[in-house]
């Protein structure tokens, strides 16, 4: 594994627990979970070749980083590439050819939650992929598309989702702050109220979001008066909307 940040170290707390031997090259660290080898230079693991690469570094960085190695690729192994945008072809060619898979993992990997994309791209065997599909299995659920640029649209609702979500969390207890709640009160109700809401519909046969928001919501309530302060002329609907967008947008931007 080439870098082990936050998405980085987040998959591997969960893939270390494998039957895999990991080795991970990351200048920044100083321990990484599961007790993989982690070394802080390629320098450290010239003449070693490996069955997997995984490259968990900023998309930004890999022209400079992963071209070396190429040579750290064992016959009949694959890449597996985390980043943001950067397109399979473009990290196929940097790395003399070698076949490419990409996932769009997101930040619940961290506790078996997470909801990864994954995309085999051209050159990426049926092992390559039952071997992705394994591994991101142990971080979450998975769904596996039939375009790069079905990857990128994954990366705008499930990869950067979480940060919305904290976000939207975050404003939802500043507001609950200002109905006069302590920080820890407001963090409490908010997130037991979102996170209830959530299993509940996510339940089997679970109502459809409309009529589970619709069993919340009295006629002449209060709910509705807060549901029509929210988006009841579709602000809300036409923010996400272009929250998506924009974050789509980027990985093109990231190609
Ligand atoms: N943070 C997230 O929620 C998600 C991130 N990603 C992708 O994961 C990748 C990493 O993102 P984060 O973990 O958030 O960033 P991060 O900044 O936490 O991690 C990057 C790591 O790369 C290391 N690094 C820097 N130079 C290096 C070098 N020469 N060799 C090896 N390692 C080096 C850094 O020390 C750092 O630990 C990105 O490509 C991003 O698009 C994908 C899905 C979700
Ligand atoms: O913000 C980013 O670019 C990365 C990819 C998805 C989540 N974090």
């Amino acid at each position: 594994m080439v870098g082990c940040g936050k998405m980085g170290s987040a998959l591997l707390g969960q893939w270390a627990k494998g039957p895999e031997s990991i080795t991970v090259v990351d200048p920044g660290q100083e321990s990484v979970p599961g007790g993989a080898r982690l070394v802080s230079d390629r320098a450290e693991i010239e003449g070693e070749c490996f069955d997997c690469i995984v490259v968990a570094v900023k998309p930004q960085m890999i022209d400079d980083i992963m071209p070396a190695y190429a040579a750290n690729l064992a016959p009949g192994g694959y890449v597996l590439s985390i980043a943001a945008g950067y397109s399979a072809g473009r990290l196929s060619q940097a790395m003399n050819g070698a076949p490419v898979v990409r996932v769009m993992p997101n930040l619940p990997a961290a506790i078996g939650q997470g909801v990864s994309g994954i995309y085999p791209a051209e050159g990426a065997t049926a092992a390559h992929t039952a071997h992705v599909q394994d591994f991101m299995a142990r971080a979450g659920t998975t769904v596996t598309v039939a375009s790069e640029d079905e990857l990128d649209r994954v990366t705008a609702v499930a990869g950067s989702g979480p940060g919305y979500v904290f976000e939207i969390a975050r404003a939802y207890a500043l507001a609950a702050m200002e109905q006069g709640f302590t920080e820890e009160q407001a963090r409490e109700m908010v997130l037991g109220t979102i996170g209830g809401a959530i299993a509940m519909a996510s339940e089997p046969g679970a109502l459809s979001l409309e009529d589970l928001r619709n069993s919340v919501t009295s006629k002449g309530g209060t709910t509705a008066a807060g549901l029509a302060a929210l988006n009841g002329d579709d602000g809300l609907t036409d923010r996400l909307r272009a929250t998506l967008q924009a974050a789509y947008d980027r990985a093109v931007e990231l190609r």
